[in-house]
């Protein structure tokens, strides 16, 4: 059995599994919550793998508990395992892997961590200050919790390695550009990237003979055009801020209502962040942030509501659109992450009115509810609309595996 421990740390949180990568299963799982804030919770689901003819259901633990910064959430875990099992004694990882969400130009591979991958982290934290800090914060309590197995970094951006420079390329003085490395980098592509093998599978075949965009909608939320296998386009660009609406991000924007609020309300460079990257999305719009409260509002009438799912939705169909006509020919539409393997009035509203383009989802498909990949579209429909459930945490726990046997 070879064991993985995988390690995604965002600024508040902290999200690991342990995993049998042959298998493909999690032995344990747990999300740490409100690092560094006075009421943390934290939770460990030991999870037992369903053996034909039996149901046994996960167990899940739940405890409040203050945790100031990233060594405590380590510790935690630990105590976690010690105590709700499955023991780490008796299922030593080999390997820990990180999510790390911005690898720059530099990262095109999953890599193991040295001194000199943790200061080239540290250095990519301009172009993503939301996220390295805490990826790196990450990895130094990992180091210190894990001291003899190897840590692997894995890039949110290594799978967009592949654009083509028409498709990285702002439309900015070249000079400036080149000079603070602005360019579109492209994120959520450990997702992406399983996510379109996972639908060449349900298909039965080959990735490298298909085109299809993927549609990551979580919090965070992403469109990407691949064609045979291979990241051609994709929504989100220097930062994770460009593209689809998400859960408090708004986004595309046309730049100068910056320059327009900075002038006429007095914003400074804080409060943009703030307002485009926290205050902005379905919750700027709708009032919440998460997706289920959204729909429920809707559903109970709230104008509001109603037009932050018609906004989050007509941007993906735009995106489609403009995938379509990049990849030239579109086998499948892929739905993944939170809100695309769950919300189905997003999957209806975003590809409602696209049947001239051979696309046709099928209502009662659609609302049916599942946790396996699954076609929504009719028997009729030129191109596959498939749900997909994505799991980041698998695909790294691979990659991080693949890199220690090499
Ligand atoms: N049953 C559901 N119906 C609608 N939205 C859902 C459902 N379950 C989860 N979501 C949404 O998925 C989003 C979180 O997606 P997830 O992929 O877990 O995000 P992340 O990993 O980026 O934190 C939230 O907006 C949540 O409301
Ligand atoms: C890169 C990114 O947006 O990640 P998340 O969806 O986890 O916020
Ligand atoms: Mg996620």
């Amino acid at each position: 059995m070879s064991v993985v421990l995988v390690v995604n740390s965002g600024s508040s949180s902290m999200k690991y599994q342990l995993t049998d990568v042959e298998a493909g299963e999690p032995l344990a799982s747990g999300l740490i919550e409100r690092i560094g804030q006075a009421e943390g919770r934290a939770t460990h689901t030991v999870r037992h793998p369903s053996s034909p003819g039996s149901d046994a259901a996960d167990d899940t633990f739940r405890v409040d508990v203050a945790v100031p910064d990233h060594d405590a959430a380590f510790a935690h875990m630990l105590d976690a395992f010690a105590e709700h099992g499955p023991s780490l004694d008796d299922h030593p990882p080999v390997a820990v892997g990180h999510r790390v969400v911005q690898g720059g130009a530099r990262f095109f591979e999953p890599t193991v961590v040295t001194d000199r991958v943790k200061r080239d982290i540290e250095e990519l934290e301009v172009l993503a200050p939301l996220h390295n800090p805490a990826n790196l914060a990450g990895i130094v309590a990992a180091e210190r919790a894990f001291p003899d197995v190897p840590h692997v970094a894995v890039f949110d951006t290594a799978f967009h390695q592949t654009l083509p420079p028409a498709a990285y390329t702002y439309a900015i003085d070249r000079e400036l550009a080149a000079e603070h490395r602005v360019r579109r980098y492209g994120f959520h592509g450990t997702s992406h990237r399983f996510v379109s093998r996972a639908a060449a599978e349900f298909l039965g075949r080959p990735v490298d003979e298909l085109r299809m965009i993927v549609l990551h909608l979580g919090n965070g939320a992403s469109a990407c055009a691949v064609s045979g296998g291979r990241s051609v386009e994709t929504s989100m660009g220097m930062t994770p801020l460009e593209g689809l609406v998400m859960g408090t991000r708004s986004g595309d924007i046309d730049p100068a209502v910056l320059l327009h609020l900075q002038r006429v309300a007095g914003l400074d460079t804080d409060a943009t962040d703030r307002l485009l990257n926290s205050r902005s999305g379905i919750l700027g719009l709708g009032g919440h942030a998460d997706m289920r409260d959204l729909v429920q509002a809707s559903e109970s009438g709230d104008d509001a509501a109603t037009l932050a799912l018609e906004v989050y939705a007509h941007r993906i169909r735009s995106y489609v659109g403009a995938y379509a006509a990049q990849l030239g020919r579109v086998d499948a539409i892929v739905f993944t992450a939170g809100v695309g393997e769950n919300a189905s009035i997003v999957r209806e509203w975003s590809l409602a009115g696209l049947e001239g383009f051979g696309v046709e989802v099928d209502p009662e498909r659609n609302r049916r509810r599942g946790s396996d990949a699954r076609r929504i579209s009719t028997d009729a429909s030129k191109v596959a609309v498939l749900v997909v459930p994505t799991n980041e945490e698998l695909e790294i726990a691979r990659q991080a595996l693949a890199v220690v046997d090499a």
